[in-house]
């Protein structure tokens, strides 16, 4: 495909941007438009089967408040069609190796399609062939319900109830923040931890309080080769052993998550007891694979087969959806208005929602790991930025933190704020959800109607010098997205999911591969040799002075 910036559509949007774009007064638009957030608001409706409540989940995406006209919605899609955003979508969806720098179809959305249509690689069915997605998910949903139970259990004849997960990157943020998230459905006598640093710490803290005889461990690598998560689990498995005086069963406290059968049974874990998927899996894209293991153990697996259905409804949504109805389309066309025509570099998502408090960190690997290229497909250069920088933290915590320089800071920051309309604490009546929900809605209004001098000074007791410091420019765009309900399994499924197609839109306009991951290879090389180093003499070789100077002061403060 071609460069973004070749497209006539992207030359029709930089015209747009200088005429209209840049002079958009939203207060003023919505003064003129009493109906703008009926135009620019869009819903997908969850079957009530899979809702968190018994009526289905209404999801709300308001882009009423983002700077756009319907022209601009218009011409924004007609850059979508010229960079063939549906094509590329629907080559996802049929298979296709669009992971063009690794040969492999992207192939995630299998793992959710619980309405079980055809969906084939190179011509094979992998939904229902041995070993295939039917077939590992039904894997899962016996041992889950094996050790939820106590059916399964330890060497000693003990239930297991302490979940070590190891693993890192996708292999551990998704299932960390889809088990904080729906921490309300997670069995009550049930310890989760996640050990995702190779600092020693993660495995000490985790193991300090485990008992051998209740602890299971899920070693999470679709590699099986990542150095911190095969080192975390060979010290796992020393401490089992150690602590069981040899007598600790492997087999009963130790099993894989990985496509790498070969290292998994070097390591020691029998092959019946590894939960398989693809290569056309992604890390960043595997919580709705065997990776999600902990989810079902967690919150049980029909819980978790909700969670991939309210995915695939996202997924529905994103392939027949046309493009100014498709809501992942509208975030990911709305990102590149922003990154490209505004020269934003950043993407805060802000959720209102304290069990969603590992979103962020989450979507962080999704959008960066994705986007964080510079390479088109052709091999050149991207002459325009791509992928933004994404952050965010829990509101209303957040607004006590970095909110100042969203409101009055130089940069224009693209926010998404996500509020579920009713919660799973529904404590001093209502009151505290009462509270969320209004700062959730005065956020969004106050960035976008600020405040003038001339208020300021009509609020009186001013001083004039004061009053350039208490205006707030306001203008600023958010993107508020309601959950008509709790959020439960379903409804962040389909909130991941959004996130998931808003990626693929932005990386299809900017003509990148989303779906590999060269970027982290250079820091693992460099690491080992300099591991080596750290137990040889000396501070090195071939090293510049700063990483020569710092390695020998680190082996001389620390011993080595
Ligand atoms: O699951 P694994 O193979 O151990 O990889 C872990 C993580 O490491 C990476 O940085 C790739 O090396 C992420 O893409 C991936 O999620």
């Amino acid at each position: 495909m071609a460069p973004a910036s070749s497209l006539s559509a992207w030359s029709d949007l930089h015209s747009h941007h200088e005429s209209v774009g840049k002079n958009i007064v939203l207060k003023d638009a919505f003064k003129n438009d009493p109906k703008r957030f009926d135009k620019f608001t869009r819903k997908i409706t969850l079957p009530a089967d899979i809702s968190s409540g018994s009526n289905g989940t209404d999801i709300i995406f308001d882009f009423s408040k983002n700077l756009i006209t319907e022209e601009t919605l218009d011409k924004l899609v007609k850059l979508a069609e010229e960079a063939g955003v549906e094509k590329k979508r629907d080559a996802m969806f049929a298979g296709e190796k669009i992971n063009f720098t690794e040969g492999r179809a992207v192939y995630h959305a299998a793992l959710r399609n619980v309405s079980n249509q055809t969906m084939k690689v190179d011509g094979v069915d992998v939904m229902n062939t041995k070993g295939g997605v039917n077939d590992v998910l039904e894997h899962m949903r016996v041992f889950s319900e094996q050790v939820r139970s106590g059916e399964w259990k330890g060497y000693t004849g003990k239930k297991l109830t302490t979940i070590i997960n190891v693993g890192i990157g996708g292999s551990d943020l998704g299932p960390v923040m889809v088990t904080e998230a729906l921490k309300h459905y997670g069995a009550k006598d049930m310890t989760l931890h996640f050990v995702s640093n190779i600092d020693g710490t993660h495995i000490a803290e985790a193991l300090a309080n485990s008992d051998p005889e209740t602890t299971l461990f899920l070693i999470a690598s679709k590699t099986f080769t990542t150095a911190e998560t095969t080192t975390n689990a060979n010290t796992a498995k020393s401490w089992f052993l150690e602590k069981t005086g040899g007598k600790g069963d492997i087999a009963k406290h130790f099993v894989a998550l990985s496509t790498n059968e070969s290292e998994v049974t070097k390591f020691g874990i029998d092959a019946a007891n590894m939960f398989g998927f693809e290569s056309w899996v992604g890390g960043r894209y595997s919580v709705w694979s065997a990776i999600g293991l902990s989810v079902a153990l967690y919150v049980g697996f029909d819980n978790f087969h909700k969670f991939l259905a309210g995915a695939h409804a996202m997924d529905q949504h994103f392939q027949q959806a046309p493009l100014r109805e498709n809501i992942p389309a509208i975030g990911g066309l709305l990102s590149v208005w922003y990154s490209n025509f505004y020269g934003a570099q950043t993407h805060l998502v802000a959720p209102f929602d304290q069990y969603l408090h590992r979103f962020p960190a989450y979507l962080q690997q999704l959008s960066m790991e994705s986007n964080g290229k510079t390479i088109t497909s052709d091999g050149s250069p991207a002459k325009y930025t791509t992928g933004p920088i994404l952050f965010g933290e829990p509101c209303t915590n957040a607004q006590h933190s970095f909110f100042q320089l969203v409101h009055q800071g130089t940069k224009l920051i693209p926010s998404d704020f996500i509020l579920a309309a009713k919660s799973h604490n529904p404590v001093s009546d209502n009151l505290h959800q009462k509270m969320l929900a209004s700062n959730y809605l005065a956020q969004a209004e106050a960035l976008m109607v600020g405040k003038t001098a001339e208020e300021v000074r009509a609020e009186g007791n001013v001083p004039e010098e004061l009053v350039p410091h208490k205006v707030f420019m306001g203008n600023r765009p958010t993107t508020s997205i309601l959950v008509g309900g709790a959020i439960g399994p379903a409804e962040l499924g389909a909130l991941i999911v959004y996130y998931e197609h808003l990626t693929f839109t932005e990386g299809a306009v900017w003509d990148i591969n989303s779906f590999d991951q060269w970027g982290v290879e250079l820091g693992k090389v460099l690491a080992k040799k300099i591991l080596k180093e750290i137990d040889e003499e000396g501070a090195g070789s071939g090293h510049d002075s700063s990483t020569g100077g710092l390695l020998g002061a680190f082996k001389a403060y620390g011993g080595f």
